[in-house]
């Protein structure tokens, strides 16, 4: 479902990634990782087109990425979910009105039973009017999650969503995104925490995928 062909990313001043040749399979696991500053975001973001490939061919959902039409993109946004780094909330909307605004921007009805029902998962109906400035590090991760996947997309990336929080959170948000996984979802998931991959391994089949060197290389089975 996201097919690099020899792909290579720079921001100018020569090439952050090169050759990059990887098939990401529906319904895979994949954990990616690699040294800071090393280009796991860049890398993502051409996962979802936020990037274009400088060099090669980028194909997700079967279409290359260059000669997408505006509905295509649209479609694309729709069946990727993203967990930015920074995860960023409008500070004067409630949690459960920031879960809710990818349905609220494609200007689709929000069924009540249903928000209360993925916040409910993610642990955070009593935060459901909070906004977001009340929430930990650890909720707004998952607020994250739980917005990511309002639109019920096929894809779920993450970008470090346990950076800044504790073990247990860690292993929570794992929790999460394994059974998103086990329900069928393609999962991406970038961490520099080897100790989660460790975890990971023992609940689902999962792939590591390395960037070293400029390259991106799928890890060694025992880490
Ligand atoms: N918009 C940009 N313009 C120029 N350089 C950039 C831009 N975004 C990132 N970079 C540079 O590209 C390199 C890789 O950045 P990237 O954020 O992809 O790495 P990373 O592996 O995700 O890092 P970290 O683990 O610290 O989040 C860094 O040297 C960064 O400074």
């Amino acid at each position: 479902m996201i097919e690099f062909k020899n792909v290579a990313y720079g921001y100018g001043g020569g090439d952050l990634l090169t050759g990059i040749d990887l098939s990401l399979q529906a319904g895979s696991f994949h954990f990616l990782t690699g040294p800071s500053g090393s280009g796991k975001t860049t890398f993502l973001k051409m996962c979802y087109r936020e990037l274009l490939p400088s060099a090669g061919r980028l194909d997700i959902f079967d279409q290359d990425v260059r000669e997408m039409s505006r509905d295509g993109v649209a479609d694309l946004r729709r069946r990727i979910g993203v967990v930015h780094q920074d995860c960023q909330f409008l500070d004067h909307l409630s949690v459960a009105e920031n879960v809710a605004l990818p349905l609220t921007v494609a200007g689709r009805a929000v069924d009540g039973e249903d928000l209360m029902a993925l916040l409910g998962w993610v642990g955070l109906s009593k935060q459901a009017d909070a906004l977001p400035p009340e929430l930990s590090g650890g909720e707004r991760q998952r607020a994250a999650l739980a917005r990511a996947v309002i639109m019920s997309p096929e894809v779920i990336i993450a970008d470090e969503p346990t950076g800044n929080v504790d073990w247990d959170m860690s292993q929570r948000l794992l929790t999460l995104l394994v059974e998103l996984n086990r329900m069928g979802k393609t999962v991406l998931l970038a961490t520099h925490d080897m100790n989660l991959i460790r975890v990971a391994k023992q609940q689902v089949a999962t792939r590591v995928l390395r960037i070293s060197n400029r390259r991106l290389q799928a890890a060694g089975a025992d880490l």
